[in-house]
């Protein structure tokens, strides 16, 4: 990108929030048209990325750059400015259906191989495993997070409140997580005393050597942990945890993040799998395995595969399942109209949404008899799973929270250069012997971390570099000068890793003139005691948190405080010099594609763009001293405000005023609030016919984009929509569509 241009990169994603870009964009152009300023796009959705991936495969005009790549390197640019929606952190089962619908348009790309036997296969399998999972976050997000609830925001959700389930004290619903063999108990972590090239080795019982990683480039000063799951511990844990459901009445639910923890996720959902349904699991042991089921990807690639079977085996198959259910407990739902559980996908119950839904639910989940239930919420892993149950613990003993007078809790994550979970993608393996699992330094043969594993163990090194917490601990203090709030370090001193931080977090403060500023280290239970307790009585508390709980207290705290995280103002300053913008906290709603498509009506919430684009456009305007871009900024924050006041956000129900007449509001606002400006003149005068057109054409707007409501459109795909299509369904205002086409640039 050689031009001069002030320019900001719009990333294109997936579902609902690619819909909501295709009638947003024109929007944004034809305001930042006349100030000069260029707005330019990044495909990053799974196909895109799946496209970029193979062009082998593919015709001279299929092909398309590697962009998600491309985007990554402009995040160490000063000058980026990237505005980045939230996309598919994609499932294995997503992902071949992917595959398959750009297959069946035309894109001749290799079968997903799913147990790939050749070299060409396993090549072919590594390279859509760059497309699997939270593959794009971790390459762009080069720069720790800053993530709150705006002012006029949180003003709002004062003033609107959403609805809140009570909270009985009588309530069963709790946490269940494992007390030994996890993640957490098997830590070793250290703090590299000078730059080291090393090499992950399972050194087996029987004496072979088998390299796992061959090199890892460490910098001086960089935090490395190892780390490891027992299967057996796990397993165990599954059975005690699942009987007592069962014993106790209560109904059962599994909590795990397969997309950010690719590798280890999956592993631990499956196993739950297996045992839940043992029975039918021994049973059938021969013919799953000569089928190839992995229930790591959970009971859908079951029923995938047994589909090939005659119709008699197959009932057979599901009459034992069946059975499974007569002495096991009761499966929360994610579905109970269509029969879909807790089991279904491994990506279908994603913690940091799910545990906040329930407990905004009064800690109820969904029964098959599609009644709200207490249930037990079970997240293996200790390390973090025990801030959900203070919070139940809270919220029995105090009530639901009161969205009219909660105080707020931003979040400052530390997640820059591939810090923690989002650096072990490439170094989680499952053991495959027992054995003595070892970091060794390749240059000496030093072993700086071992561990004692066990086959089906799960072992994992995770990495922070020392720039990247500086940088968190700058951000922090920055936030809390900036604020006035407190800020709580969550952080576990009897846990190895932040034991490490802490010493360096200590440190780093002392960079800083921190007078005045109230800043204190708790473990994580504590902090979320400690929190809540000032939440409750209106009061604001920072938290800086390490990278899971970054993910899982973004959404946990939005989600109470506003409703949902996509009202959130979500800000990645680049370390590089530049800024990211993400839209709200949140995901891409699956489920909201459907109604477009179904009813056409989109109930995706574009608040988390709005918010974005201001501060996109602010940043813009200090580093190019376009003082346009910073009239444009205000203005749009005033209209963002003007929105909530007057309501104008997307209603869930079909026939009410959707993503689209939210975006018609927003333009109509922003253009009133540029012609009523008086910092710029031109761009009052430019935009003010515009104002005008808009406020003149209300009401036919407003009945032309009623009027396709409540039909099915067609939107030509689903992972790889057609554009133009898109076009026509996003835009079907022609009233809307005439009145920005008359500013011009
Ligand atoms: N930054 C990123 O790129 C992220 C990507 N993801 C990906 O998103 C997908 C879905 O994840 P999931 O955990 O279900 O999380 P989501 O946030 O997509 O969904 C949870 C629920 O939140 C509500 N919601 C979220 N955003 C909005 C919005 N802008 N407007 C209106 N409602 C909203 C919806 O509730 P309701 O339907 O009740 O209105 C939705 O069903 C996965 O592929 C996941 O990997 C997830 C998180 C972040
Ligand atoms: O990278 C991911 O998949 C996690 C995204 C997410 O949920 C978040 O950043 O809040
Ligand atoms: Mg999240």
């Amino acid at each position: 990108m050689s031009t001069q241009q002030p320019t900001i990169i719009y990333t294109l994603t997936d579902e609902a929030p690619l819909l909501a870009t295709s009638a947003f964009l024109p929007i944004i152009r034809t305001f930042t048209g006349p100030t000069g300023i260029q707005v330019t796009t990044a495909d990053i959705s799974v196909a895109g990325r799946i496209l970029g991936e193979f062009p082998e495969f593919l015709s001279e005009d299929q092909r398309v750059p590697n962009t998600l790549a491309e985007l990554g390197k402009k995040t160490l640019q000063p000058d980026a400015n990237i505005i980045k929606l939230p996309n598919i952190s994609a499932s294995q089962n997503q992902l071949v259906t992917a595959i398959r619908e750009l297959q069946a348009k035309g894109y001749k790309l290799p079968d997903f191989p799913e147990q790939p036997q050749t070299e060409e296969e396993k090549a072919i399998r590594l390279r859509y495993n760059k497309c699997l999972g939270s593959a794009v976050n971790p390459v762009l997000r080069e720069g720790n997070s800053d993530r709150r609830a705006p002012k006029a925001v949180k003003e709002y959700a004062r003033k609107n409140p959403h609805s809140m389930a009570e909270w009985s004290q009588a309530s069963r619903s709790h946490v269940s997580h494992m007390h030994a063999g996890d993640f957490y108990h098997g830590e070793k972590s250290l703090t590299l005393d000078r730059a080291r090239d090393v090499k992950m080795e399972l050194i087996t019982k029987s004496g072979k050597t088998v390299i796992l990683k061959p090199k890892v480039s460490l910098l001086d000063r960089e935090v490395i942990d190892s780390m490891f799951m027992s299967k057996k511990a796990l397993v165990e844990f599954y059975e005690k945890e699942i009987e007592d459901a069962h014993k106790t009445g209560v109904m059962f639910s599994l909590h795990v993040k397969a997309t950010m923890m690719k590798v280890s996720h999956p592993i631990v959902f499956g196993h739950c799998v297996k045992i839940f349904y043992k029975d039918a699991f021994e049973k059938h042991a021969k013919l799953f395995e000569e089928l190839g089921v992995n229930v790591n990807n959970g009971m859908a690639n079951l029923y995938d595969k047994i589909a090939t079977l005659p119709q008699s085996k197959q009932d057979e198959i599901k009459r034992d399942l069946h059975a499974c259910h007569e002495h096991r407990p009761e499966l929360a739902m994610v579905d109970s109209a269509k029969g879909i559980t807790n089991f279904h996908s491994p990506n279908d119950v994603i913690v940091d949404a799910s545990m906040p839904a329930m407990i905004r639910n009064g800690g109820k989940m969904w029964g098959a008899d599609g009644r709200l239930k207490d249930v037990k919420a079970v997240m293996p892993e200790s390390t973090f799973a025990r801030i959900y149950q203070e919070i139940i613990n809270f919220c029995k003993w105090h009530g639901a929270f009161d969205p009219k007078t909660m105080g707020t809790v931003p979040n400052v994550g530390l997640m820059a250069q591939q810090a923690e979970e989002y650096g072990s993608h490439d170094k989680t393996f499952e053991i495959s012997e027992d054995g003595v699992a070892n970091i060794t330094d390749l240059a000496t043969g030093e072993v700086l971390l071992s561990q004692n594993v066990e086959a089906g163990d799960i072992w994992r090194m995770c990495q922070v570099k020392d720039a990247a917490i500086r940088d968190w601990v700058k951000l922090a203090v920055t936030r809390a000068r900036n604020s006035g709030m407190p800020v709580v370090f969550w952080l576990d001193s009897y846990r190895p890793h932040e034991a490490q931080l802490i010493t360096k977090v200590k440190m780093y403060l002392h960079e800083h003139d921190t007078t005045g500023l109230d800043i204190q280290i708790m473990s994580q239970v504590r902090a979320m005691r400690y929190t809540l307790e000032r939440v409750i009585r209106g009061l604001d508390t920072i938290s800086a948190t390490g990278n899971i709980l970054r993910d899982y207290l973004t959404d946990l705290f939005p989600i109470m405080e506003l409703g949902t995280s996509a009202k959130m103002l979500s800000v990645v300053p680049l370390m590089a010099g530049g800024g990211m913008y993400e839209t709200g906290a949140g995901g891409s709603a699956p489920k909201h594609v459907q109604q477009l498509v179904e009813e056409n009506h989109l109930r995706w919430d574009s608040l988390g763009e709005f918010l974005a684009l201001a501060v996109s456009l602010e940043d813009l305007g200090i580093k190019t001293g376009n003082a346009q871009a910073k009239v444009l900024a205000k203005t749009l924050d005033a209209a963002t405000g003007k929105l909530l006041d007057n309501n104008k956000n997307p209603s869930p129900k079909t026939g009410q005023l959707d993503n689209r007449g939210s975006q018609f509001y927003l333009a109509l606002y922003w253009a009133q609030e540029l012609a009523a400006q008086t910092e710029d003149a031109a761009l009052a005068a430019k935009f003010a016919p515009l104002a005008k057109a808009l406020a003149d054409g209300e009401q036919a707007i407003v009945a032309e984009l009623a009027a396709v409501q409540g039909k099915p459109v067609d939107i030509g795909g689903y992972y790889k929509p057609d554009f133009d299509k898109l076009d026509t369904v996003m835009r079907p205002s022609a009233t809307l569509n005439a009145a920005l086409a008359t500013v011009k640039a």
